[in-house]
């Protein structure tokens, strides 16, 4: 087989309603998601062979404490895939546990790169967030994240800004005082462009990050340094943190916005890209 490369993008919970929770404890979510031009990227070539499982190496500037053995979830894709006779490479350029899904884009982008269809529970099994990131474009996410339907958005500028302090899923989770929260109205809008839809974004919510901040108090120290950059039309944190975004009119404005808050905060990660769909870009490159 070639080596083929995927890009695996961040994925931004533009909104993150929580309407409810299951017997089972999971959370059921009204979602709207776009993805970024950021991400890790993810190698696969031939292996050692069948029966020796997946083999993994991890580079880039996002790599440390990322696992290196079966418990990463671009291991346990290959294995759902059936394929143990493969050498994976990640780089990681995405930091781990920070709500962007880092780890869910790269089991998606291992599923995608291998052509492999399991079932959407076997997906699901991976991870909540795996099933949308087989699909990187706009879509409005409920269930628990297997209820996927595209949805259009204008391409929307942004900052992407990690405090580098990491927040436990579940932890936040707990910490939401009502899991039963109004979803977002049934109907999307058609969005004329960018200012309305930065409008509408602005009456929805992230219901995590109250409970996040609390927890991570860093993270409001975000969101106040990210309202106040020149430009900024709307910050909030992307799914259970501590990664938030901050929303701009024009590119022009949001690489303004960057250097100023480089400036600032260079103990922080920061990146900066317009949202939207990453399909193509996520599709596989093969090497000869
Ligand atoms: C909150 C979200 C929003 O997109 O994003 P992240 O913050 O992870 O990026 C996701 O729902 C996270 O998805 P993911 O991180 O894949 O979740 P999983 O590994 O399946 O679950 C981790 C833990 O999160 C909680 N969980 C996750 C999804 C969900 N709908 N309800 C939950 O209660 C559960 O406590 C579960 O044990
Ligand atoms: N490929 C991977 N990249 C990052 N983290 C991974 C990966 N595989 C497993 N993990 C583990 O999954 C956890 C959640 O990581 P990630 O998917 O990046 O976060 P989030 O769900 O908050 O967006 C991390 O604590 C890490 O130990």
């Amino acid at each position: 087989m070639p080596t083929t490369s995927v890009f695996a993008p961040a994925k931004i919970n533009l909104t993150l309603h929580v309407t409810g929770q299951r017997g089972d404890g999971y959370h059921l979510l009204d979602s709207l998601v776009a993805f970024a031009p950021v991400g890790d990227t993810l190698t696969i070539a031939p292996g050692p062979g069948a029966g020796r499982g997946p083999t993994l190496t991890v580079s880039g500037p996002e790599a440390a404490g990322v696992p290196v053995d079966g418990s990463n979830l671009v291991c346990k894709a290959a294995v759902l895939a059936e394929r143990s006779d493969l050498a994976l490479h990640l780089h990681k350029s995405l930091p781990a546990a920070s709500g962007i899904g880092g780890g869910s884009s790269d089991a998606a982008a291992v599923l995608r790169g291998l052509d492999a269809t399991p079932d959407l529970q076997a997906v699901m099994r991976l991870g909540a967030d795996v099933a949308m990131c087989l699909t990187p474009h706009p879509q409005r996410v409920q269930g628990i994240g297997e209820q996927l339907t595209s949805a259009q958005l204008p391409p929307l500028p942004a900052l992407l800004v990690n405090p580098r302090v990491q927040v436990a899923t579940p932890a936040v989770f707990k910490a939401l005082p009502g899991k039963t929260n109004a979803p977002m109205p049934s109907q999307i809008p058609g969005f004329g462009g960018v200012t309305d839809c930065i409008d509408w974004l602005a009456m929805q919510r992230n219901d995590l990050q109250a409970p996040a901040i609390a927890l991570a108090p860093e993270i409001g120290a975000v969101l106040a340094a990210l309202i106040t950059l020149p430009a900024c039309r709307l910050a909030r944190m992307s799914g259970s943190g501590a990664t938030c975004f901050a929303l701009f009119e024009t590119e022009d404005q949001m690489q303004h916005a960057q250097t100023h808050l480089r400036k600032a905060h260079s103990d922080w990660w920061i990146a900066a890209g317009v949202m939207g769909d990453q399909s193509l870009k996520a599709r596989p490159v093969n090497h000869a």
